[in-house]
């Protein structure tokens, strides 16, 4: 097993029995391991809502306390710490319940220096693991790296955002919907040297100010009604790394000022919870709204937008770059074979003629969900024309006003009818009458 490197792990030990946790924490400490001691619950509380932990030794022997229950006080305050129970052996039944209510080991005492070390670097090492299982899951489900463009404008904007890549500077990703710009964001964190690091996204118009600021930078306990947990925000998970804030024309102009502090300073405050604290991120944003001229009606702050845009990339639409719809569509074509195991190996010269000729108002996305489809109900070899349901006119085969259908039924087939005919995603905003990160938010929640 890979071992963590030496002081890489922050260790609270509770006991009651001070010999004990001086013993102990020599033997951490030698190890390089940073150590905070506490006699009981309520130290080990009023700690664990001024540091972050990984890993606590647990003596469930508390005085008058039920260690149970100072278990449970943990695993809600810090939910992400491991926890070891420290019994003796008299007691190992009470340390099996422990295990029950969440508590991931125990260690009998007496123990000796090598055993407390090992219980330390196994846990610190599981720890290590989930938060790279983390990064990881946001990895999966994607047909692979960004390929090189064909397309002259594309190529561009790859060039530069491979020469910018390494540096520090936050980018800015413009484009309208679909067109990549989450892919364009992972890429560039991948070609930087924090690539080993965590790319962390946040997405805008999901959250209420309230619910963003807590999932940003982090909330203790009893922050606000329903803060049942603490939580270390998406800003500390992305120490080191990158932080990706897609549509961030949504980000709620209360919580601007202290989204540009941080990017300024580097400094933020969890909520609920006075210390300042210090991350090295990196920030990419991405949207397909016009920043300058929200500044201009005052639904976003100027010197924010002058923050992000230190570099600014403009992701062309699909229909800008011709030259890579049908590399694309084989590319996923590929990706689903291997997924779905079906017959379609690729496209007949009419359907290909057919991407090509589309206009894809929901560009790379809509693409790839044409492929997954066709790829799902061709049962040939080759991918036919009707297979892709390009060339369909909406309002025939749309479900019609009055027939018994649910109201989210009839939106889903108006939207989706309206969103085949525009060529933007904006122009189907505006057909609509709702806004584009209202469309944005429906789209995905049909899954059109
Ligand atoms: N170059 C690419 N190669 C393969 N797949 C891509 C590429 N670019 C985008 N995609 C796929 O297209 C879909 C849309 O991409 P992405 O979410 O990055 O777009 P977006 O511009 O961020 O969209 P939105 O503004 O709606 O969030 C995703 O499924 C993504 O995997």
């Amino acid at each position: 097993m890979e071992q963590p490197t030496e002081g890489s792990g922050r260790i609270l030990l509770v006991d009651d029995e001070t010999a004990i946790l001086r013993t102990f924490r020599y033997c951490l400490e030698d190890s390089g391991y940073s150590v905070a001691t506490a006699s009981s619950g309520p130290q080990a509380e009023a700690l664990l809502q001024r540091q972050v932990f990984d890993l606590c030794f647990l003596d469930l022997r508390l005085g008058g306390e039920s260690g149970l229950e100072v278990l449970q006080l943990l695993r809600s305050q810090a939910p992400w710490m491991r926890v070891v129970i420290v019994t003796a052996l008299s007691a190992v039944d009470t340390a099996v319940d422990a295990m029950q209510a969440g508590a991931a080991d125990y260690l009998v005492k007496p123990c000796s220096p090598d055993q407390l070390r090992l219980a330390a670097a196994k846990q610190l090492e599981v720890r290590r693991l989930a938060a790279r299982l983390e990064a990881l899951e946001g990895e999966l489900h994607r047909p692979s790296d960004l390929p090189d463009s064909n397309s002259p404008a594309m190529m561009t904007v790859l060039e530069t955002a491979r020469q910018v890549a390494d540096t520090d500077a936050n980018i800015l990703i413009l484009g309208e919907s679909g067109t990549g710009k989450g892919e364009l964001a992972r890429s560039i964190h991948g070609w930087s040297r924090r690539a080993s690091k965590a790319f962390v996204t946040i997405n805008c118009p999901s959250l209420s100010a309230e619910l963003m600021e807590s999932e940003m930078f982090g909330h203790n306990r009893g922050a606000f009604t329903g803060a049942t947990q603490s939580t270390l925000g998406r800003v500390y998970q992305a120490d080191g790394g990158t932080l990706f804030l897609d549509e961030i024309g949504d980000f709620p102009l209360p919580l601007q000022p202290k989204l540009l502090r941080f990017i300024q300073d580097k400094e933020y405050e969890r909520v609920g919870d006075p210390v300042t604290r210090r991350a090295d991120v990196r920030i990419l944003a991405a949207t397909n709204l016009d920043l300058e001229e929200m500044t201009r009606d005052g639904r976003f702050r100027e010197d924010l937008l002058y923050r992000l845009n230190v570099i600014t990339l403009h992701l062309p639409p699909l229909r800008e770059r011709p030259e890579d719809v049908l590399p694309l569509a084989e590319r996923f074509l590929l990706f689903f074979i291997k997924n779905y195991g079906r017959p379609a190996r690729g496209f007949s010269e009419p359907a290909r003629q057919a991407l090509q000729n589309y206009r894809w108002p929901g560009n790379i996305r809509e693409l790839r969900n044409v492929v997954e489809r066709a790829s799902i109900i061709c049962q040939q070899e080759l991918i036919g024309l009707g297979h892709l349901g390009l060339g369909e006119q909406p309002g025939i085969s749309a479900p019609r006003v009055g027939t018994p259908l649910t109201l989210e039924e009839l939106e889903k087939a108006h939207i989706a009818a309206i969103l085949a005919t525009s060529d933007t995603l904006e122009q189907a905003a505006r057909t609509l009458g709702i806004d584009a990160s209202t469309l944005y938010r429906k789209r995905k929640q049909y899954g059109l």
